[in-house]
C-alpha cells in the first residue's frame, strides 16, 4: 500500500492505494497534521509515501514528523521538464507548483484531449494541457476566500461576510461573495476560449472551492475530487512498475 499526499496551502489531502483500489482519502488542516500518524496506523503494510507539497519546508517536516512510524520517507515529486506523457513547457519547469504538475499528470490519465486543468484551492490555478500532452502554461490568482479575506483586511468598511452568489446583488456580503465569484468563473472562461476550438476540449475542475464554481461555469466541465491525489497515483504506479 501506497500513502498519497497533497499538501496545500489551507489543506493536506491524502489517500491511501493498494494497486488500482483506493483504501482511504480524506483532509486535515495543518494544524491536525499530526493525526497522519494515525491514518498510517490505520494502514499497517504502507510501504511507500509519495506526495506533493507546496505549503513550504515547515509543513514538510511535520509531515515528516507524524509519519516516522512509517518507516519510509516521503518521497517529494517535484515538477521536472517530462512524466507520465506530460511535457512541461513552462520556461523554468523546476519553478512550475508540484501541485500544479501532478494535477496535469493526473488530467491526461483522464482526458486524452485538449483539457483545461483547474485547482480551486488557497489559489485557484487554470492551465492548459494540449492533446498532445504538452502543458502549455497557466495562470494563478487568489482563490475566492483569499479575495474575500483581502477585501476585508484591506479596506474599512468590507466585512469577512458569508454572502450569495446572486446575478445583480443588493447587498454588501452578496456583492462581494459575487464579485470574487464571478472574478473565480471568469479567469476560467477566458482561458478556456484558449481550447475551446478544439476536440473534445474539457475543464476538469478540482479543489476544495471547486462545488461553488460549478453552477457558474458555462463551459463543458467534469469535477474531479482531489486531482492531485489521482496524479500522485498514476505516478506512484509509473514508478512502480519501472
Ligand atoms: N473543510 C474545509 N476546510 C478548509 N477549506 C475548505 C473546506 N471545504 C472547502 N474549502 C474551501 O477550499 C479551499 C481550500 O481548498 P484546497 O484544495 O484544500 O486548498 P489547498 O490545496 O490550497 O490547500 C478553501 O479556501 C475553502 O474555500
Ligand atoms: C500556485 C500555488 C500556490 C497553488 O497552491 P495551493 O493553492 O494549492 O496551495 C502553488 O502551485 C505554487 O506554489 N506554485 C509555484 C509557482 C508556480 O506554479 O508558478
Ligand atoms: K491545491
Amino acid at each position: 500500500m501506497i500513502l498519497l499526499i497533497d499538501a496545500g496551502n489551507t489543506r493536506i489531502k491524502w489517500g491511501v492505494i493498494r494497486g488500482e483500489a483506493w483504501i482511504g482519502e480524506g483532509a486535515l488542516a495543518h494544524p491536525e497534521i499530526a493525526a497522519l500518524s494515525h491514518i498510517a496506523a490505520a494502514h499497517p503494510g504502507l510501504r511507500r509515501i509519495v506526495g506533493t507539497n507546496v505549503a513550504g519546508p515547515g509543513i514538510a517536516a511535520a509531515i515528516t514528523a507524524a509519519l516516522r512510524g512509517v518507516g519510509t520517507a516521503p518521497q517529494w515529486i517535484h515538477a521536472s521538464a517530462e512524466r507520465c506523457g506530460v511535457r512541461n513547457r513552462y520556461d523554468n519547469p523546476a519553478q512550475l507548483g508540484a501541485d500544479r504538475w501532478v494535477a496535469l499528470i493526473g488530467a491526461r490519465a483522464l482526458h486524452g484531449a485538449a483539457c483545461l486543468v483547474v485547482n480551486a484551492g488557497t489559489a485557484t490555478t487554470v492551465d492548459i494541457l494540449a492533446a498532445s500532452g504538452d502543458f502549455d502554461g497557466g495562470i494563478i490568482l487568489p482563490g475566492e476566500d483569499l479575495m474575500r479575506r483581502a477585501l476585508a483586511g484591506n479596506t474599512a468598511q468590507l466585512p469577512f461576510a458569508e454572502g450569495r452568489y446572486v446575478g445583480a446583488p443588493r447587498n454588501t456580503a452578496d456583492a462581494i461573495v459575487s464579485g470574487c465569484r464571478n472574478a473565480q468563473a471568469g479567469a476560467i472562461e477566458r482561458m478556456f476560449r484558449q481550447i475551446a476550438h478544439l476536440p473534445s476540449a474539457r475543464c476538469l475542475l478540482s479543489g476544495g472551492a471547486a462545488p461553488r464554481l460549478e453552477e457558474l461555469l458555462g463551459i463543458p466541465f467534469s469535477h474531479v475530487d482531489n486531482l492531485v491525489l489521482k496524479g500522485l497515483a498514476v505516478v506512484a504506479r509509473e514508478d512502480a512498475a519501472a
